[in-house]
């Protein structure tokens, strides 16, 4: 167990004893902290300063990582050892961006063939879609193309498609179905005209109910306007890793994509998964986007801890959630663009992180992965903000903005970004009672209502954030960004000692759905069972029966 080794002991000593930390404390003694405890990768700065840390703590945090063979353990990834273990694979979305194209081994074969016929793949449909030369049925070309997929086959794709709009040429529409409820393919399906639609089903398993409901759904749709028999190949694309299962949905060969078993869902974006990408910007964005995530590794893989990005925040969120009881992560970007990036997070992370054992299947005795949460942060100061700034419970946000703004309307960037580095300081610093008093005396108040007053004014501060700024949000610097949380993630994994790559608490819940499925039929038979379950169904078919 990780509790058992020496720098876990010291780092949890150093917490009884840092109680009283205060972060106004750290800047006020040491000018040059800024430096320390800030780095520049790719056009990224990662401002950790304002954590809970002194150069003991971060010593320790860094014994902690090579006492747990971090170092190791990345280079098992990177070389494709089967690190996955409940589900016996590798875990190589890093070879999906390998530009170097340096050979990666899986049993004596090399995946990077496979790789990049993948992508020469993408590329041929990407540029015959894009220039008019792919037609539907009737000879018309493509105007939108419909992504039906969920959780990592819709998120990943559907935030990078949203964050680099402003590459979007406009030439193709992308638009992305994932909720099984039948209002979202109706709303999407209204205005397009099927004789120009591209539907690409987005599926690692081609099992998953909610995204073959809304194939069917789409696929009728189709052939309700046509009758043409080869309609079905003009109009359907799929990415799976499931060929057969894509055949029998009544594909030809040369409409699969190809996806592998070592490419877990939630980090697939860099591969056919991320078609509507390609489709919406173009394959040069795309490549972009990959070369991004390339430099991203290579940094991951080449810097010394102490200067390594994915290393660093990964210890500082072990250290927040683990060491000092911090359960939750905000995630608060600050341009519109990365509207979509919290959410994707929460699935990135918490599918990734959230679980109890251990790789060899024991209670692991200490908090593990966060609750990640989020939105753009200038909505949420005008939401939740309160409570970060007053809650009781101390929530660690990491803050992310860019220096150039992704649009010509002027007069709105520099106020959005004094907010950003605002709160940050805020959230540090706080206001205390002498402040609040001299503040208000300052406006005339009277004594009475100052001793009123005072105490809800005061903001207690000393609340932990980390700060990530970027020049711009292009292709490269997101695909950069993404990396970095998904190594972040990987880290940490390691850390707790968990298996980052399976979702085995997905299942139950998914099984329990085909059991009750039946049930709701008006004709079927309600099992014996609790008798909440039984109520609710009891009550769905009462109102189903009357309306
Ligand atoms: O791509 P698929 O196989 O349809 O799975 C979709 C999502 O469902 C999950 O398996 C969870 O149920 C995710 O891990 C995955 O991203």
């Amino acid at each position: 167990m990780n509790t058992q080794t020496t720098s876990w002991r010291l780092l949890d000593r150093l917490r009884r004893d840092g109680t009283g930390l205060r972060l106004n404390d750290l800047f006020a003694n040491d000018p040059a902290r800024f430096e320390k405890y800030a780095l520049q990768v790719e056009n990224i700065l990662f401002d950790y300063s304002k954590n809970l840390v002194t150069d003991d703590i971060m010593a320790g945090l860094f014994d902690l990582a090579r006492e747990v063979d971090v170092e190791g353990w990345r280079d098992r990834m990177f070389s494709g050892d089967r690190i996955n273990v409940t589900e016996d694979r590798p875990v190589l979305h890093v070879a999906l961006r390998n530009i170097s194209a340096r050979p990666i081994l899986v049993d004596g074969i090399d995946v990077m063939e496979q790789v990049s016929e993948e992508l020469d793949k993408m590329k041929r449909l990407t540029d015959a879609v894009r220039s008019g030369k792919w037609r539907g049925y009737s000879g018309k070309p493509i105007t939108d193309v419909v992504n039906i997929g969920i959780g990592g086959s819709n998120l990943g794709p559907q935030m990078v498609t949203e964050a680099l709009q402003k590459y979007s040429d406009n030439r193709i529409r992308v638009h992305y179905v994932s909720n099984v409820d039948g209002v979202q393919i109706a709303q999407v399906l209204r205005p397009l005209n099927p004789e120009q639609v591209l539907f690409v089903i987005s599926s690692k398993t081609f099992t998953t109910r909610e995204t073959l409901t809304n194939a069917e759904t789409a696929r009728n749709w189709l052939l309700a306007s046509s009758f043409e028999e080869t309609a079905l190949e003009k109009h359907f694309i799929a990415v799976t890793a499931n060929r057969n299962n894509a055949l029998k949905f009544g594909l030809p060969q040369e409409n699969i994509h190809d996806l592998w078993d070592w490419v877990g869902g939630r980090f697939s974006l860099w591969s056919a998964i991320g078609l509507p990408i390609a489709l919406s910007l173009g394959f040069e964005h795309f490549e972009s986007l990959l070369g991004g995530a390339y430099a991203m590794d290579r940094h991951f893989e080449m810097a010394p801890m102490e200067q390594n990005a994915p290393v660093i925040q990964a210890l500082i969120g072990i250290w927040n959630s683990t060491f000092l009881g911090m359960q939750s992560q905000a995630i608060l970007p600050y341009n519109q663009s990365l509207h979509m990036f919290s959410a994707y997070l929460q699935q990135a992370d918490m599918e990734s992180n959230g679980k109890s054992v251990d790789w060899d299947g024991n209670d692991v005795p200490y908090s593990t992965g966060s609750i990640i949460w989020g939105q753009l942060g200038i909505n949420g100061q005008h939401a939740f903000y309160q409570y970060l700034h007053q809650g009781k419970n101390i929530v660690p946000a990491d803050f992310i903005g860019a220096v150039e703004s992704s649009t010509s309307v002027r007069g709105h960037h520099e106020y959005l970004m004094a907010n950003f580095i605002a709160q940050t300081q805020a959230l540090m610093t706080g206001i205390d009672e002498t402040q609040v008093r001299a503040e208000l005396r300052a406006k005339g108040k009277s004594e009475a209502y100052i001793n009123n007053l005072v105490s809800h004014k005061i903001h207690q501060g000393n609340r932990p954030t980390n700060t990530i700024l970027m020049e711009r949000i292009d292709p490269h610097t997101l695909g950069a960004l993404i990396a970095l949380y998904e190594h972040k993630i990987f880290v940490q994994g390691i850390i707790w000692k968990v298996c980052s790559f399976d979702q085995w608490g997905v299942e139950l819940g998914k099984e329990l759905a085909h059991r009750i499925l039946p049930q709701l039929d008006q004709n079927g038979t309600v099992e014996p069972q609790d008798s909440s379950t039984t109520g609710l169904i009891d009550f769905y078919k009462n109102v189903r029966k009357k309306s």
